[in-house]
């Protein structure tokens, strides 16, 4: 019950039952009957168990923030919380950032149009602006696929490779997200906001990012961190969904390549580079 904003109650899950860290009471544990809107802060791999454990399906709307493709069923966030009125959350923003009342704007994606206003109405404050749009395919494909291209840039600079090749990378990967967000339904436009190029932008030159960090760690060959790194699993699912819709996404089979083992970061790079031009 933090974040009571418009006269909404909004319940927050994100943290296990068992986490007791200090800010474990700012999350609930299960859902109270008075909630008026749920929003959900888990890893993507964790949403379907997230539900199943905290938040049986309700009429009230959840909105999801996390930024990933679930391995396996190759489901965006959406297509795994069914019986919700699901919208998501995402979009350039460090939780420390926010954390610090520091002004941030973010991508609201509902079903209809009309929904995600009043839900950007209900959360957004002075610091959190909210721009609402009913394409939840392309903000999901945006928040996903930026953090495998983070990891891709991460190891350009780690690697020495500079930071043009990392402009390049960014760009490329931009064109990445946008033939498979059309490809699934979404549109271009999405990706061109804050949920692709801003948080592509943020994500991909920010040490403050996970994926960005651990993309620097290997291509500096250091000890790989720990902790949530989305691009990880999602460099896979996003290849396999490609390779669904027959869409042609070289920088991502090579992040994923590389963190299956099969190339090396010179061998992904050699590839990358030695691919016949083509009109941009
Ligand atoms: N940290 C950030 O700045 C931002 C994170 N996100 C996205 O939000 C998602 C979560 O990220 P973080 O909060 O940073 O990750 P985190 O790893 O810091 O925290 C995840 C929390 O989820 C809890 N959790 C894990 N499995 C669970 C389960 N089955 N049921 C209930 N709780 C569970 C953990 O106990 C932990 O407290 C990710 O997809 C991330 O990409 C989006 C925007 C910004
Ligand atoms: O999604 C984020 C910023 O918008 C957070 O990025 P990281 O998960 O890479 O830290």
């Amino acid at each position: 019950h933090v974040w009571a904003s418009a006269g909404q109650d909004v319940t927050l899950i994100g943290r296990k039952a068992s986490g007791q860290a200090p800010e474990a009471a700012h999350y609930a544990t299960e859902l109270p009957q008075d909630t008026g809107i749920v929003v959900m802060a888990v890893p993507a791999q964790a949403t379907a168990d997230a539900l199943a454990t905290y938040a049986p399906a309700r009429d009230v709307p959840l909105v999801l923030t996390a930024k990933g493709v679930e391995r396996g069923s190759l489901r965006l966030q959406t297509d795994i919380a069914t019986g919700w009125e699901t919208s998501v959350l995402t979009g350039p923003s460090f939780a420390a950032d926010l954390r610090l009342g520091k002004p941030t704007a973010l991508t609201l994606g509902s079903a209809t149009i009309g929904a995600a206003h009043g839900l950007a109405d209900a959360l957004q404050s002075p610091v959190l602006r909210l721009y609402p749009t009913d394409d939840r395919v392309g903000a999901q494909i945006g928040g996903a696929l930026k953090n495998v291209i983070a990891i891709a840039c991460g190891a350009a600079m780690g690697a020495g490779l500079g930071e043009s090749a990392r402009a390049a990378l960014l760009t490329r990967g931009l064109a990445e997200l946008t033939r498979l967000t059309v490809a699934l339904g979404g549109r271009a436009e999405t990706v061109a906001g804050l949920s692709g190029l801003g948080d592509l932008t943020l994500t991909a030159t920010s040490e403050q990012s996970r994926n960005y960090r651990f993309g620097l760690a290997l291509g500096r060959g250091d000890t790989l961190p720990a902790g949530t790194v989305e691009g990880r699993v999602t460099a896979g699912a996003a290849m396999a969904l490609a390779e669904q819709h027959g869409i042609d996404m070289p920088i991502t089979r090579m992040v994923a390549a590389l963190l299956d083992g099969q190339v090396t970061l010179a061998d992904a790079m050699e590839r990358l580079l030695s691919r016949p031009t083509r009109t941009e």
